[in-house]
């Protein structure tokens, strides 16, 4: 069997275009991630990183004036049909925020949060979903013994992790990072990607960032983004040591953004 055979298709773009009223901010994007990958999107501000995350897992059905033209197919399910239950498709793909947002509850409760939602109140079943959370996302032992305090006492790079475990909590396919590491100290950082590198054997990770430093050391594929656009996309590695296009080019050797 061929390499290209066995790699499954998290995420299929198809032709998607998206206007902000009058204001096109997505142009034809066309990008296929695989499953158990991380790919990362770079570009400078205002490109159209941010929305087209968001179009992942329909984020921004919520603004008004919002046009989305185009497929995006998760599994082979186009995620812009009539018949999807968004809820379901939000479950299946969990999103994690530029600030660290845990909710002013315990560290237990804003994992068990998700599930519990879905229907999920047996306390055993719980306590075992909060565990696996947490020792997923590494803050296990940083937390175990004050699961009853609450989730705002943590510190910046705990409550990031937290964040992750809570997306983590309800099980998805492919977790959606909008800058993770912005608001955080080297350290976090630092664990945040070794634990992104570790997710990916479970889930499909697309990660927005504007360090290329750190989209060079985490992601499998680059895609770069300009005006809307989506200008190249290829392995990480060839995308920086040998960028096809001029423009990718002067971006990763920083001649604007
Ligand atoms: N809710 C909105 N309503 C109208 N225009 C918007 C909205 N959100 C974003 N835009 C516009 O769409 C374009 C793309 O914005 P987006 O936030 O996706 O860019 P970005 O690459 O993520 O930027 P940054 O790196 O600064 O976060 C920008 O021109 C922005 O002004």
């Amino acid at each position: 069997m061929t390499q290209a055979m066995m790699t499954r298709h998290a995420i299929e773009v198809k032709d998607l275009d998206l206007h902000y009223g009058e204001k096109q901010a997505l142009k034809k994007i066309n990008m296929t991630i695989e499953e158990n990958t991380v790919a990362a999107l770079i570009g400078p501000s205002g490109c159209g990183k941010s929305t087209f995350l968001r179009t992942i897992n329909r984020m921004n059905d919520m603004i008004q004036g919002v046009r989305i033209d185009g497929v995006i197919t998760l599994h082979g399910e186009n995620i812009y049909d009539k018949t999807i239950d968004v809820e379901v498709l939000r479950k299946e793909v969990g999103m994690v925020f530029q600030a660290p947002n845990p909710f002013p509850k315990s560290i237990y409760d804003n994992i068990a949060y998700g599930p519990r939602i879905h229907g999920q109140n047996n306390r055993k079943a719980l306590d075992e979903i909060v565990e696996k959370s947490l020792r997923q996302a590494a803050l296990w032992d940083e937390v175990k013994d004050r699961l009853k305090d609450r989730a705002t006492g943590l510190s910046g790079g705990q409550q990031q992790r937290l964040c992750i475990a809570r997306a983590l909590a309800v099980e998805p396919d492919i977790v959606l990072m909008d800058e993770p590491t912005s608001a955080l100290d080297p350290i976090s950082t630092a664990k945040i990607e070794e634990l992104i590198q570790d997710l990916k054997q479970r889930y499909t990770i697309v990660i927005v960032t504007h360090n290329m430093q750190q989209a060079a050391r985490i992601s499998d594929k680059t895609a770069f983004f300009l005006n809307g656009e989506l200008v190249e996309y290829n392995d990480t590695e060839t995308l920086f040591s040998n960028p096809k296009d001029k423009r990718t080019e002067d971006y990763i050797t920083g001649r604007f953004g």
